[in-house]
């Protein structure tokens, strides 16, 4: 049956980058996911596979990064207009270039001491917020939390003096981008009905302000000692919580190498970044008051 070629396209699909702006102490950040879709003179690699007029989408994927860097990514659509004209007005086959941008919006997040912080964000959007209740007829357990609560510092956070075997290959980092989707449940010290119940609504905001503002404040050697520290603050201010188990997953920001085309990119003046879906570090652990028994199960993925 003879067939004729319909409708193509091609690119790199979800390039996901991070532009961090660094005005002094005060740091913008810019969070996109930019695929590219490109058309044109394209017959012939679909009939016979020859290459010629293949502008390989890993040059689309390179382009988008050295383009954040080099010209900086002031909107989506901007950032999107440059992309889309320099591929169809720099490649002859090139006729038609289709460039799709969702952003990651992002605020800082406010101390009340201090107001806004610096470089420390929270992804808009609402974290899922969840309980489990318990009850045996006697006794009450309640376990409470949040998922999904994005943050990310862009500086503040050091990873360095780690064990080093054979396999090791990760370069020791003096300034990098700590982020994370915060999971946490906290068990409530409230048990029996005899007792005053903790105001839930109160608590919940209080437990995630207090877990915000560690986080934010906290010089970083490791996102197991910001765990700990988000852990200890709750403990220390939320009297009516006992015990505090965190999942973090390490969402891991790769600093672009740039050099192949002559750009410099460094943490000290404002990076572009790779920001990976996976694999991640995933850093687990519960805080406890002193002399309390662990009972928040170990997986918090069922609870
Ligand atoms: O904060 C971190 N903790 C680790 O245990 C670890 N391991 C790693 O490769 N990077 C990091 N970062």
């Amino acid at each position: 049956m003879p067939t004729i070629l319909g409708q193509n396209q091609y690119g790199k699909a979800e390039n996901r980058v991070v532009k961090i702006v660094r005005d002094g102490d005060t740091h913008h950040i810019k969070d996109l996911n930019v695929s590219v879709a490109l058309s044109g003179d394209m017959a012939e690699v679909h009939y016979s596979g020859s290459n010629a007029n293949v502008l390989p989408t890993d040059t689309t994927k390179n382009t988008v990064y050295a383009f954040a860097k080099e010209h900086g990514i002031e909107s989506a659509e901007q950032f999107g207009i440059h992309l889309a004209r320099h591929f169809v007005t720099s490649q002859n086959p090139i006729h038609r270039a289709r460039i799709r941008i969702e952003e990651y919006a992002w605020e800082r997040i406010a101390t009340s001491d201090a107001g806004d912080t610096k470089h420390s964000f929270v992804r808009k959007g609402q974290e899922t917020r969840v309980s489990q209740i318990t009850y045996d007829g006697e006794k009450w357990e309640i376990i409470s939390g949040l998922k999904d609560l994005t943050v990310l510092n862009s500086t503040d956070s050091e990873f360095w003096g780690y064990v080093k075997d054979k396999y090791t290959t990760l370069r020791e980092a003096y300034d990098r981008i700590l982020a994370t989707d915060v999971s946490a449940r906290w068990r409530y010290n409230w048990t029996d009905d005899a007792e005053p119940m903790p105001n839930w609504e109160k608590s919940y905001e209080q437990a995630r302000r207090h877990m915000l503002h560690a986080f934010a404040q906290t010089y970083s050697l490791s996102l197991q000692q910001t765990l700990y520290q988000m852990g200890t603050r709750i403990i220390d201010s939320c009297g009516e919580i006992d015990e505090i188990r965190f999942s973090l997953p390490n969402n891991h920001h790769f600093l672009v190498d740039l050099e192949p085309f002559e750009l410099k990119n460094e943490t000290a003046d404002g990076a572009v970044y790779f920001a990976a879906d996976r694999p991640y570090g995933l850093i687990e652990a519960t805080v406890l008051r002193d002399g309390v028994e662990p009972r928040i199960p170990v997986d918090l993925t069922n609870l």
